[in-house]
């Protein structure tokens, strides 16, 4: 399962936001998208999962130009988590889990055993079995977002794409859903490419990263390796230190 993105360009109207994208994607690694404000990690991300139509350049999911795949195929293989998600007030924990199986279930017909199956399994693998009867207009941020990446789960695609998935969660919930997602690529095999503020999570957790900054790739690579005190200020105008121990690297300032 791998996304391979070729001299990818993209324009709001007159305005150009992307310049020349070429990256890989590939199976079973987390992939991290850095870089400031307005860099055009959601646009990438969008254009990736196909919800905004590319203008130039090629994008191949699987090796298959995503231009001439369906809405239901595209959903069939990449799953996608919004930075953002306005919940219509009345759709239980369950309702928005079931939604994940929608490109599975043919227009008029109800959901089959298997699609209740892959229901309960990313219940279970989101720690949301006790919550599955609630309204999630009713829930906390933690646990939405936890909604959210379990639809994704019940989708039971090989990708998973998430816009900034824990930037609004406390570091409980952050940990939880950052060890989760590696732990869908480790034992799953998923491909997970998440945009992410927090840079110590990043080079922690994530194997490879893309660092952007005004819709260019200023690099990509394996995290430690990528991630210098020279690059960030670079990118970020912004002197920082980097400290590493217990096997670990913190970015400070
Ligand atoms: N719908 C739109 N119409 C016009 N310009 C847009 C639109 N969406 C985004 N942009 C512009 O495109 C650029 C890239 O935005 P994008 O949201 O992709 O960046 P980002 O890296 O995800 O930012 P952030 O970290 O703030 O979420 C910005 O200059 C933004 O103002």
């Amino acid at each position: 399962m791998k996304i391979d993105i070729k001299s990818l360009s993209y324009k709001y109207d007159e305005k150009k936001v992307l310049h020349n994208i070429n990256l890989s994607f590939n199976k079973g690694k987390f992939y991290g998208i850095l870089g400031p404000n307005g860099s055009g990690k959601t646009t990438l991300i969008k254009l990736m999962t196909g919800l905004l139509s590319k203008k130039s350049g090629e994008i191949f999911v699987n090796n298959k130009e995503l231009d001439t795949m369906s809405r239901n195929e595209i959903a069939k293989n990449i799953a996608y988590v919004p930075q953002i998600f306005n919940i219509s007030q009345g759709f239980s924990v369950r309702d928005i889990v079931l939604m994940g199986r929608h490109p599975y279930i043919k227009r008029l017909e109800s959901p089959s055993l298997e699609d209740y199956e892959k229901v309960e399994e990313a219940f279970r693998e989101t720690n949301l079995t006790g919550l599955r009867d609630r309204f999630v207009n009713e829930l906390s941020g933690g646990e939405t977002q936890r909604v959210i990446i379990a639809r994704a789960l019940a989708q039971d695609t090989g990708i998973i794409v998430l816009d900034e998935p824990i930037s609004q969660l406390d570091i409980h919930y952050q940990h939880e859903i950052i060890r989760f997602l590696k732990y869908l690529c480790e034992v799953k095999g998923r491909t997970i490419i998440a945009s992410l503020h927090d840079i110590n999570v990043a080079v922690n957790y994530c194997e490879e990263v893309v660092v952007m900054k005004e819709g260019v790739v200023k690099a990509q690579g394996k995290a430690f390796d990528v991630v210098t005190e020279g690059l960030i200020e670079e990118v970020y105008d912004l002197k920082v230190s980097i400290f590493d121990g217990k096997g670990r690297r913190y970015i400070g300032w």
